[in-house]
């Protein structure tokens, strides 16, 4: 390893953590937060760990559980910059290891560093990937990083969106966790990827989007600032650099015209600079810390920059504040999505069917259906009620079906006989002359008023059969909608109940039809009824016969009918206005039973199809020949397995990561006031 040093030496000044209520810098105005206050002699752990520490380890368990897979974003400081620009320089001096550090792309994989003060004096370090945890050292570190970046990524120089985890539990380092991410570069270089900014590009977006993510923006002292893509990148994400830090590293590179960079800050940085000078070749880290204090403290132009602003201390003082203003502000919200998700999640699951694994299951499920099925037709068809269907017009039956009654009643009233005569009467005293026989007067002939009936039913007689096409379509689409919405969670049910309420209804229309044949034939050929309409109505329209004939006999209308062509037919006109009032006032009765049987025979129908017949119907299919048994329903299909899987693993991470965040909540307002 290359140099043992650690940073518990060098930042005392920077550890005693206290709460007040400060103001976040470049972050939320009004938000309470932590404060880091600078001591001169307090060591790094004891405030920090009591207070701090619990949820930064909520939040490194969280991240470990991968629970950013589930949509949860958590607070984390992210490490970006130009290839080469010293990224992992600031990590390995933050951290006082040594990393695969050089030209050319170095970092390919996320590495997610998490540092962990500790009291022993032996460092532990593990590298965690790919569901694995291997043991290292600060002498193999840099090489164990290149094996398992290898692995993770491949030989080459190809990159990948799987992350590394490096634990380094150190004696003095700060309590940090950072992800490093692979160099910016336009130009694919050493045999790397054609693609490799989109590559890399992707990556970066992924973690500097979530608002939850601060941005250490890595520049390098030699660079023009506003030519970095890092810089342009942070800038989409974070226009205002609100949540952005600068570290300028290769101070001692380039000390040239730093002073005056930092302070235009051209680039927006919201949270400051900070210049660094890195471990340069095989030096220590004392060494290293040592050439960087004196470096800002004697150098004649990198002197003149604040010592707020310089040194590997003072960014790890700054990072730490930062990270757990960001906690802080962070976790309520965090623990109220694991929640809301798991909530949501178990509603989910529930109302997955069951996985069947026999007969009698599949039985009791499609017993279920049938039952759900009837109980949902029953309200919509028959209660009318359709709480299920708030807005979906088309099921609300019963309010439909009156619709369409009342349609069919209308048009059978307006209905009109394209063979009658336009002229008023003349139609009746035609078939008085043609039913003349020979016998006493007064008497009208059956045959005549029969005639007429016949007409009259004849031009009406497509309607009542137009209308039953009509209602058993709309209720056969109910049924359908309703049956597969039923059976939604059981496919192989589907095209049998569909197939089911298809023949029921093709049987329902049929036996329609011949009721409706019946009933029109019935009309046809004979006139009954007991309605004490019938005579009440023929006596009314009779009175007005008087005056009739005085319209005749004086030129004038009848109300507003024309009468002129009666007058050489007076004599037939008694007869013929009987006649025709007697029709009419028939006729009316002729179509309100037409229509009142309608609906009497559909409400009889709908009722006897939703309470027995689609039962029935739906298991001979199931068991019939054609159907596909009870059996099938046990064959989960896919799609359900892999969702209810999905949703199971889902469900076991939230809870686990609400158990992780469970007393936290209670921590912070405890603690921090918050
Ligand atoms: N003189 C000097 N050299 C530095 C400093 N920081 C980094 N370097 C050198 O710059 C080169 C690149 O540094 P790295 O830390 O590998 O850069 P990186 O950004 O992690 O590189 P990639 O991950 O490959 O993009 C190395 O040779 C470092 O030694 C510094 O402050 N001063």
């Amino acid at each position: 390893m290359a140099g043992g040093g650690s940073l518990v030496e060098s930042v005392p000044s920077m550890s005693l953590l206290t709460i007040s209520d400060h103001h976040y810098e470049g972050g939320d105005d009004e938000q309470k937060s932590i404060v880091v206050v600078a001591s001169s002699s307090a060591p790094i752990v004891s405030s920090y760990n009591d207070r701090i520490r619990p949820l930064l380890d909520t939040v490194d368990r969280l991240r470990h559980l991968k629970i950013m897979e589930e949509g949860i974003q958590l607070p984390t400081i992210v490490v970006v910059g130009d290839q080469s620009s010293g990224k992992s320089s600031v990590l390995e001096s933050l951290a006082g290891i040594s990393l695969p550090r050089g030209q050319g792309i170095c970092t390919r994989v996320p590495l997610i560093m998490r540092l962990q003060n500790h009291p022993n004096p032996n460092p532990e370090l593990f590298l965690e990937f790919a569901g694995k945890t291997v043991p290292t050292d600060e002498e193999h570190i840099s090489d164990a990083i290149s094996l398992a970046t290898e692995e993770i990524a491949g030989n080459g120089k190809g990159i990948s969106s799987n992350p590394l985890t490096l634990i380094v539990k150190k004696n003095g380092v700060p309590d940090l966790t950072m992800v490093d991410l692979p160099g910016i570069t336009r130009v694919p270089v050493h045999g790397q990827p054609e693609d490799i900014y989109e590559q890399i590009s992707k990556i970066i977006m992924e973690f500097i989007t979530p608002e939850e993510s601060i941005i250490l923006n890595v520049l390098s002292a030699s660079v023009d600032f506003t030519t970095c893509e890092s810089i342009r990148m942070s800038q989409k994400v974070d226009k205002t650099g609100q949540r952005t830090l600068a570290v300028v590293t290769k101070a001692d590179k380039s000390p040239e015209g730093l002073l005056e960079k930092v302070t235009a800050d051209d680039v927006s940085i919201g949270l400051g600079y900070v210049c660094v000078r890195n471990r340069i070749g095989d030096e220590s880290y004392e060494e290293a810390r040592a050439e960087e204090a004196n470096l800002f403290d004697t150098h004649c132009l990198l002197s003149k920059i604040d010592k707020s602003m310089v040194g590997v201390p003072v960014l790890a003082e700054r990072l730490v504040r930062i990270q757990a203003n960001i906690i802080v502000k962070c976790l309520p919200e965090i623990v109220r999505k694991i929640n809301e998700k798991l909530a949501g999640n178990i509603e989910e699951l529930n109302k997955l069917p069951k996985h069947l694994t026999s007969v009698g299951e599949a039985m009791a499920s499609f017993m279920h259906v049938v039952a759900s099925a009837k109980e949902n037709l029953r309200k919509i068809l028959i209660q009318g009620e359709f709480d299920e269907y708030p807005d979906a017009k088309e099921m609300h039956g019963t309010a439909r079906v009156v619709e369409m009654l009342n349609k069919f009643s209308a048009d059978l009233q307006s209905a009109k006989d394209k063979n009658a005569s336009e002229k008023f009467l003349l139609d009746e005293i035609t078939v008085l002359e043609e039913g003349k026989s020979i016998g006493l007067p007064n008497f009208l002939p059956k045959i005549a008023f029969h005639t007429l009936l016949q007409k009259k039913v004849k031009a009406i007689s497509a309607i009542p059969f137009d209308f039953v096409e009509k209602i058993w379509g709309f209720v056969e689409n109910v049924l359908i909608s309703v049956l597969l919405r039923h059976s939604e969670n059981y496919p192989q049910l589907v095209s049998s109940t569909k197939r089911a309420a298809q023949n029921l209804i093709a049987k329902m229309k049929q036996e329609s039809v011949d009721w409706v044949n019946d009933i029109v034939e019935m009309e046809k050929v004979s006139d009954y009824t007991c309605d004490p309409t019938y005579t009440s109505s023929w006596k009314e329209r009779m009175s007005s016969q008087d005056q009739l004939l005085k319209d005749i006999d004086n030129y004038r209308k009848f109300g507003n009918i024309d009468v002129s062509h009666l007058r050489n037919m007076k004599g037939s006109v008694p007869e013929a206005f009987d006649l025709g009032t007697r029709v009419n006032a028939y006729w009316d009765i002729v179509l309100r039973r037409m229509v009142d049987n309608m609906a009497l025979h559909l409400l009889f129908k709908i009722r006897n199809l939703v309470k027995n017949d689609m039962e029935l119907e739906i298991v001979n299919e199931i068991m019939g020949p054609h159907g596909n048994g009870l059996e099938r329903m046990m064959d989960e299909s896919p799609s359900v397995a892999i969702k209810r899987n999905k949703l199971k693993k889902s469900i076991s991470l939230l809870k686990e990561s609400k158990d992780v965040v469970a007393n936290i909540i209670d921590k912070i307002s405890d603690n921090f006031d918050y």
